[in-house]
């Protein structure tokens, strides 16, 4: 409970952690991509008014987060949420030094992205067939050669491109994932020219048994300065799995404010893992966030009063049982 105190009493600026924990052999710096807005937002039934969206996403970028993840470039008749992708894009507050990267599948929503503002996209592809094909309606094979398309057309306006890799640890309609599959779509985004490559736990079935796998077999093929890991938190594994990655030299983490979301194509996947839990987490490791976890943990209060519903966020949970927010 101390140590909740003290990093939600260090309200103003960049949260500096308190704690005396040695981090050797951890990365001294982890970025923290938050996905709330996206990946949150589009898996909810009742569809969120813009100005809400656009109201989080502002608040977001004043709590020293790096990058966030705005909304998604797609057919409105897959994700109705994000139809008023142009909308968000166009109404929120932009903060110099925080990338806002949106997702685009193929070329028409890359050109709808860049005439909305965007200045950094995503491609997402997965490691299983019938994940992409019940996700992006074409086979893996296929995405890929939308994607260098995609990418062609960002390299010459000079926009940077992330990929995401789902169902790195499992899949909803496959089961198991071999980590050399996961390896070789990583490789292929990586060697089109996808600065980054977020593996996604789609399901959150990873325990870090099966994250330490299939990171050594991606490892092998791409540099651990380009990979990011992207938990969701299905069976209570998200921190732990996020934990053995960092262990393992990954410094770039995908979370969600107050633990939002969960894929529309992914039955029965919960939501990411919680920002405001993971923050938390690498404070206690004495690893530098940027992140100011309180106007984190205010921005999850909001949107959570917004669509009336409970935070997943455990940190935010317990603040709120013992009052140590005021
Ligand atoms: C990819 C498509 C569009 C293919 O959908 P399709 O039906 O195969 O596309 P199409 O090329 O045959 O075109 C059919 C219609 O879609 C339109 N269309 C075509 N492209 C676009 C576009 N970009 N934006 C808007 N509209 C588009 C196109 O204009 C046409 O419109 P119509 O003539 O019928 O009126 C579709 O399958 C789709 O939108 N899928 C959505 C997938 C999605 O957003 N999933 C959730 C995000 S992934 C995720 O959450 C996982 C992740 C990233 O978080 C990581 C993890 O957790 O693992």
């Amino acid at each position: 409970l101390d140590s909740v105190t003290e990093q939600l009493n260090n309200k103003k600026g960049s949260f500096i952690s308190l704690h005396l924990l040695s981090s050797s052999g951890l990365p001294e710096y982890i970025k923290i991509v938050e996905v709330g807005p996206r990946d949150g937002l589009q898996n909810e039934k009742v569809i969120v008014p813009t100005d809400t969206k656009i109201e989080l996403i502002n608040q977001l970028s004043k709590t020293g987060l790096p990058a966030i993840e705005v909304t998604s470039f797609v057919s409105s008749k897959w994700v109705p949420q994000m139809a008023d992708h142009k909308e968000v894009m166009r109404g929120i507050e932009r903060h110099p030094g925080v990338q806002y990267p949106v997702l685009t599948p193929n070329l028409q929503g890359f050109h709808s992205a860049i005439a909305a503002g965007a200045t950094e996209v995503s491609v997402f592809g997965a490691a299983s067939e019938s994940f992409s094909k019940m996700n992006i309606n074409c086979s893996i094979e296929e995405s890929i050669e939308r994607f260098e398309e995609v990418i062609k057309s960002a390299r010459n306006m000079n926009i940077p491109v992330r990929g995401y890799v789902s169902c790195a640890l499992g899949c909803p309609y496959e089961g198991n994932v071999v980590p050399d599959k996961v390896a070789e779509v990583s490789k292929r985004l990586y060697s089109m020219g996808c600065y980054e490559i977020s593996l996604g736990d789609t399901i959150g079935v990873g325990t870090p048994g099966s994250m330490k796998k299939m990171l050594e077999a991606v490892m092998k093929e791409i540099p651990l300065s380009a990979l990011a890991v992207h938990c969701h938190d299905t069976y209570g594994q998200a921190l732990a799995n996020i934990l053995t990655a960092i262990q393992m030299g990954v410094a770039v983490v995908d979370s969600s404010v107050a633990g939002l979301g969960g894929c529309p194509y992914a039955k029965g996947a919960t939501g990411n893992v919680a920002t405001e839990d993971v923050i938390y987490m690498l404070n206690g490791l004495g690893i530098n966030t940027g992140v100011n976890l309180c106007a984190v943990m205010e921005a999850g209060n909001f949107i959570c009063t917004a669509l009336n519903k409970k935070t997943n966020s455990k940190v935010a949970q317990a603040s709120f049982r013992t009052g140590t927010t005021n």
